[in-house]
């Protein structure tokens, strides 16, 4: 049966990263192992240029039907000062809240190539493969009131409200567990009960829950002391969940431990395993333009959206086999450049990923 995709690029390396890894995906068409049917559309800051919104409504169409989502990344200096609804960001949030994408899977995932890139000593690295588990709708980033108001002294005061409830705990509790279930069956709950009644239910209902699954050991940690965790001895870890400001936060942390944040992908996922898949980084303005990003996070969303909606496992595997090959080949973008390797572009990347796989 074919597959709807919607692809949108985004802003800034957005496009340069997306068009890579959709020839990544066109291998396996051209191949005939897949039956895909492409379309593209606008977000964030290309949203707003093209339709005044930075999730148009042909977007959201489109979104709603599609089976799986490819997205690049949003935001740049040129949108910073429109209205805060019309900001790129903006548009990322509202089509995660549209689509229900509540669970935000963010492997951190050392490809033994990469050990001296890493920001830790290869030793302390060596094997890692930590799944943070975000909650992705929810917390300080939807709750209600939020704003800036200006106070009777004339002195504006911004706030935003932390909010959780039960059942959205719930529900990225069950996804945690079950993933945990499917790996090590260790889950480090990271909150910040101590100081924050929002994490202090989170704490409650992940030891509820966590009755129902007997087998996986349940640890907690507060946020500051987590991330000093992650970079202390980051292999202590199986499987994370937190909620959505501390994951993050958490994820760009562990991605420096794989070697850089152009490493990591994502996988955003509804009750009906619709998905949306991203790298976790954004639209990198610094780079933006120059073709050096580093596709492979791109890339490997794709092998999650293979892998999580699209039913292709063994397709998912042969990217991230096709990954690991031509990093052993020594090819590195800038970000994970390391002396002694040969330095490719990001064109010449997403060639060299193509080319492991039709070997
Ligand atoms: N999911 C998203 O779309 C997303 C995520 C994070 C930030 N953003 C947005 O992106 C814009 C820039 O944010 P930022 O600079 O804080 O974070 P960023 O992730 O865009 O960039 C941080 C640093 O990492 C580098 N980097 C990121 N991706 C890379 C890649 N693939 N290859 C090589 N280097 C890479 C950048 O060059 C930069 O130095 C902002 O507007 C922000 O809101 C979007
Ligand atoms: C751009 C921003 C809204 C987004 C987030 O905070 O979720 C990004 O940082 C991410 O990690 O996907
Ligand atoms: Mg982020």
């Amino acid at each position: 049966m074919t597959k709807k995709i919607l692809v949108l690029p985004g802003d800034g390396i957005g496009p340069e990263i997306v068009t890579e890894a959709m020839k990544v995906l066109n291998v396996f068409v051209d191949e005939g192992s897949l039956n895909i049917e492409a379309e593209y559309a606008h977000i964030g800051g290309a949203g707003y240029d093209a339709e005044g919104k930075p999730y148009p409504k042909s977007t959201q169409t489109l979104a709603k039907a599609a089976d799986a989502i490819l997205l690049g990344a949003v935001g740049g200096p040129k949108y910073d000062t429109l209205d805060r609804p019309l900001r790129p960001e903006r548009g990322l949030l509202a089509i995660r809240a549209d689509l229900g994408l509540y669970a935000n899977l963010r492997p951190a995932i050392l490809y033994e190539e990469l050990a001296s890139a890493s920001s830790l000593k290869p030793e302390l690295v060596a094997n890692l493969d930590i799944m943070i588990v975000r909650e992705l709708t929810g917390d300080i980033y939807f709750g209600q009131p939020r704003g800036i108001e200006t106070l009777p002294n004339g002195e504006r005061r911004g706030f935003n409200t932390m909010v959780y409830t039960e059942s959205e705990i719930e529900r990225i509790g069950r996804t945690a567990f079950d993933t945990a279930m499917k790996r090590g069956k260790k889950l480090c709950s990271v909150d910040k009960a101590n100081v924050l009644e929002t994490t202090e239910l989170w704490r409650e209902v992940m030891i509820r829950i966590g009755k129902d699954y007997p087998e996986v050991e349940l640890s907690h940690l507060y946020v500051d002391n987590a991330a000093m965790q992650l970079v202390r001895a980051p292999k202590q870890f199986d499987v994370m969940v937190t909620g959505n400001i501390f994951g993050d936060i958490l994820s760009d942390a562990a991605a420096m431990l794989t070697g850089s944040i152009g490493m990591l992908p994502s996988a955003s996922l509804n009750k009906s395993g619709v998905g949306m898949y991203e790298p976790i980084h954004g639209s990198a303005p610094d780079i933006a333009g120059k073709g050096i990003a580093n596709p492979l996070a791109t890339i490997l969303s794709v092998a999650m959206m293979l892998r999580y909606s699209l039913n292709q496992p063994e397709l998912a595997t042969r990217i991230e086999a096709a990954v690991k090959q031509v990093l052993a080949q020594g090819k590195r973008t800038g970000d994970i450049y390391t002396e002694g390797c040969e330095k490719v572009d990001t064109i010449a990347m997403g060639a060299a990923i193509v080319a492991a796989l039709r070997s």
